[in-house]
């Protein structure tokens, strides 16, 4: 049964135990339909743990959530026909042109031929790979194979789009084109939950998590977090959070 706004995710003591380690611990937080939201954390912090489960892929331990308005360990299924995911490894088939993991993925996610065909002409305009749509994607640069991937995961229209380190390995200016792209997204109503290392996306953020070791140390908006610690970096605010738990960053 689905309860509130299509776009927005409830997370209420979600946990995840792999036998006896506690790799996200009884976390709560809320996002708001149309909001970008910044996941951070340093590497094990518990951030992939925590997408599994609300893509409904890994079944929590405790706690619930609701994604687009449905239960993540009871209508996963539900919650998989509105979202969007690209993980941290690259996601499109290397082997396939432009155009056919367009067509793939459209037939995935249930379009139409001619939605296929009309999404697939207006995401390669946007993109402006059309010089490049009957290129094999391994012959792309990253960048470009990352802007793509971003948008093949919106191909099917979904309430919510979860990121998993979206810009790993690009450069600066790629990085600032894909963050063009996600406030595209949701300026369009979407929702995204993007998980980064880079402090300077954090910025981007309308509102940011901070993980350390499976549990959220500060959650608020990158102005909220910066004045709550009397600093002008997130940078500052992360380094203090990671040090106050004893975790590595
Ligand atoms: N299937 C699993 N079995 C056992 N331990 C796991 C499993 N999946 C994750 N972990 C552990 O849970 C912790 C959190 O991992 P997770 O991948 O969620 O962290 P992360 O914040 O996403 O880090 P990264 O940025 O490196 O991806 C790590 O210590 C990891 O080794």
């Amino acid at each position: 049964m689905s309860t509130g706004p299509r776009g927005a995710i409830h997370v209420r003591s979600l946990t995840r135990r792999f036998g006896a380690f506690t790799a996200v611990d009884a976390i709560s937080f809320d996002v708001a339909a149309g909001e970008v939201f910044g996941f951070l954390g340093a590497n094990g912090a518990g951030k992939t743990t925590a997408i599994r489960m609300l893509i409904g892929l890994l079944a929590p331990s405790a706690g619930t959530a609701t994604v687009a308005g449905f239960d993540v360990a009871t209508d996963a299924e539900q919650v998989r026909r509105r979202i969007g995911y690209m993980s941290q490894r690259f996601s499109l088939y290397e082997d396939l042109t432009v155009r056919e993991n367009i067509a793939l993925y459209g037939g995935i996610y249930g379009l139409s031929d001619a939605e296929v065909a009309q999404r697939g002409s207006a995401m390669i305009d946007g993109l402006n790979l059309g010089a490049h749509a009957d290129d094999l994607v391994k012959a792309l640069p990253l960048g470009w194979k990352q802007k793509l991937a971003f948008s093949v995961a919106l191909l099917h229209a979904p309430d919510i789009v979860f990121l998993d380190e979206p810009t790993g390995g690009v450069d600066p200016i790629t990085r600032r084109q894909f963050w063009e792209l996600i406030y595209a997204a949701a300026s369009r109503g979407t929702t995204v939950f993007v998980t980064t290392h880079y402090l300077d996306e954090a910025e981007y953020c309308d509102r940011v998590a901070i993980m350390v070791d499976g549990r959220i140390a500060a959650l608020g908006t990158p102005e909220d977090l910066k004045s709550g610690f009397a600093t002008d970096s997130l940078d500052d605010v992360f380094v203090r959070l990671a040090r106050a738990t004893g975790a590595g960053v």
